[in-house]
């Protein structure tokens, strides 16, 4: 039998790093065992389903890598599919329809709670072998088994019993017919063969419910797997109504996607005291028996670290790829500068997100008329205009621009004017861009190129001539 698990959002805003989490432990899984993973967009919800929510989620997913293997399917195209099972549940005697007003079902459970009893359906019309057709407006209940228990073998929590006494006759079809959600959650697990429930614990009651409708189909029932919460720094559970940040804006802030899989992987599960996987290593040793048992909080810190860890390890190239869509975010057309391979090999180790190193790195492209100002008082003197005026000099002889030239340059000229290194690379750097810190200086001259550092220290002067 195929491993399949499944991740089912409701399109309702956007992916946020909980529902991401749980995306990733249902991937893993199934890839671990040579599975499939369903995308199942639960969108029933009319009013608060949207097409941009789909698409963000969707989006979501792709930039975090999590393919599927199956989908994305949606539940909206399987109403056929659930009123046909509503109606065999019906003519099995698994279902009832059930005329209690709003009214009526309000007061029982006034009745209840003024007796301190737990509120839940009185079951009035379970054996009143309504029709459904008498004009009046109908539910269908599901006929919950009234004795024994069920369990859930739960592969995160272990084992979880619930009496079915604790289980009222739940509503699997409203007055206009249509199903509500753990009737669709049920049938879509079934069709779709899922072996394997992975979700966060929020939907932890609603299993033995969904575990009864599965037997009284016939249904082999999965295995359950309720993943602990990822809550904000207030402690409150993220969700979309709960104002919880998109995948997305982790992408915007210049975090790689394996960072934040890594994190997310980490916050919740582990192995030994290792903190770095890498995708291969994390299907290699996800085991959901090591999931946490209690709910995490997420922490910036932690992620910022691990980026920084994945912007130093990763293959440049690869880091290259993300960093062009962030120069692409600066209005910055890439080919006009040094490749950027060779810039990520340049920066990565002074930058924590791509946006730090993208802003850094935007004066190898573009021309800039604005300098730092701090960086322009101590470092645009007098005597840095004549320093800068000899380095033109030197610099316009060079025929091999690289490096190891460039930097002897800087070193004859420090010790031909009795200068220290830095009275001679400060303004220097100041000059080609624009702020006081860059990758070494020589480094820094290699990747602008030589027309673009003799322009800019021209400039440079100039705009120490109108200074003084
Ligand atoms: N904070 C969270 N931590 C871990 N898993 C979560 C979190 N929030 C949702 N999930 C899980 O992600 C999956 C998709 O959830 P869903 O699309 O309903 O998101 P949601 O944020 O709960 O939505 P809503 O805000 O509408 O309640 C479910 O398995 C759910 O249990
Ligand atoms: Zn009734």
């Amino acid at each position: 039998m195929t491993i399949t698990t499944r991740f089912a959002p409701s399109p309702t805003g956007y992916l946020h790093i909980g529902g991401a989490r749980t995306a990733l432990f249902s991937w893993l899984y199934a890839r671990k065992h040579g599975g499939d993973f369903i995308l199942r967009i639960e969108d029933t919800d009319l009013e608060r389903s949207t097409q941009e929510s789909v698409n963000a989620i969707l989006e979501g997913m792709t930039w975090l890598g999590l393919e599927y293997d199956k989908g994305p399917f949606y539940q909206t195209h399987h109403f056929d599919r659930y009123k046909e099972v509503i109606q065999q549940l019906l003519a099995q005697g698994d279902a009832y329809y059930c005329c209690c007003s709003k009214e009526e079902l309000e007061t029982v459970r006034n009745e209840q709670m003024a007796n301190k009893e737990k509120p839940r359906y009185n079951g009035k019309c379970r054996d009143a072998g309504h029709k459904g057709d008498d004009g009046r407006d109908y539910v269908v209940r599901f006929k919950n088994p009234v004795d024994g228990a069920v369990t859930i073998n739960d592969l995160v929590k272990g084992d979880i019993v619930v009496a079915n006494k604790e289980l009222d006759d739940l509503v699997i079809a409203r007055t206009d017919g249509s199903p509500t959600y753990n009737l669709t959650v049920v049938v879509d697990d079934m069709d779709m063969k899922v072996t394997h429930v992975i979700r966060g614990d929020d939907h932890i009651n609603n299993t033995p419910r969904q575990m009864n409708i599965l037997r009284a189909l016939g249904a082999p029932v999965p295995l359950y797997a309720h993943l602990p919460m990822i809550l904000g720094a207030d402690g409150a559970r993220l969700s979309k109504r709960h104002g919880a940040v998109s995948v997305m804006q982790f992408r915007d802030e210049g975090y790689l996607p394996e960072a934040l899989l890594n994190y997310l992987v980490r916050l919740g599960w582990s192995h030994g005291d290792q903190e770095v996987f890498s995708v291969d290593e994390m299907v290699e040793y996800f085991k959901l028996e090591n999931v946490n048992v209690s709910a995490s909080t997420f922490n910036t810190k932690k992620l910022l670290w691990l980026n920084h860890q994945y912007i130093m390890n990763s293959d440049p190239a690869h880091v290259a790829r993300h960093l062009s869509w962030h120069i692409g975010q600066l209005d910055i057309d890439p080919s006009e500068g040094p490749d950027l391979v060779e810039v990520v090999k340049a920066q990565r180790e002074r930058s924590q997100t791509l946006v730090e190193m993208a802003r850094a790195s935007a004066f190898f492209y573009r021309e800039f008329d604005e300098y730092d100002e701090k960086a322009v008082k101590k470092n645009f003197t007098a005597e840095a205009a004549a320093v800068l005026a000899a380095l033109y000099q030197q610099f316009a002889k060079v025929e091999d621009w690289q490096g190891e030239v460039l930097h002897q340059v800087i070193v004859d000229l420090a010790e031909a004017q009795a200068l220290n290194m830095g009275k001679v690379a400060q303004p220097l750097r100041v000059a080609v861009t624009g702020t006081a810190v860059s990758p070494a200086i020589d480094v820094t001259l290699t990747l602008l190129g030589k027309d673009k550092t003799l322009s800019r220290i021209q400039k440079a002067i100039d705009v120490i001539k109108n200074l003084n």
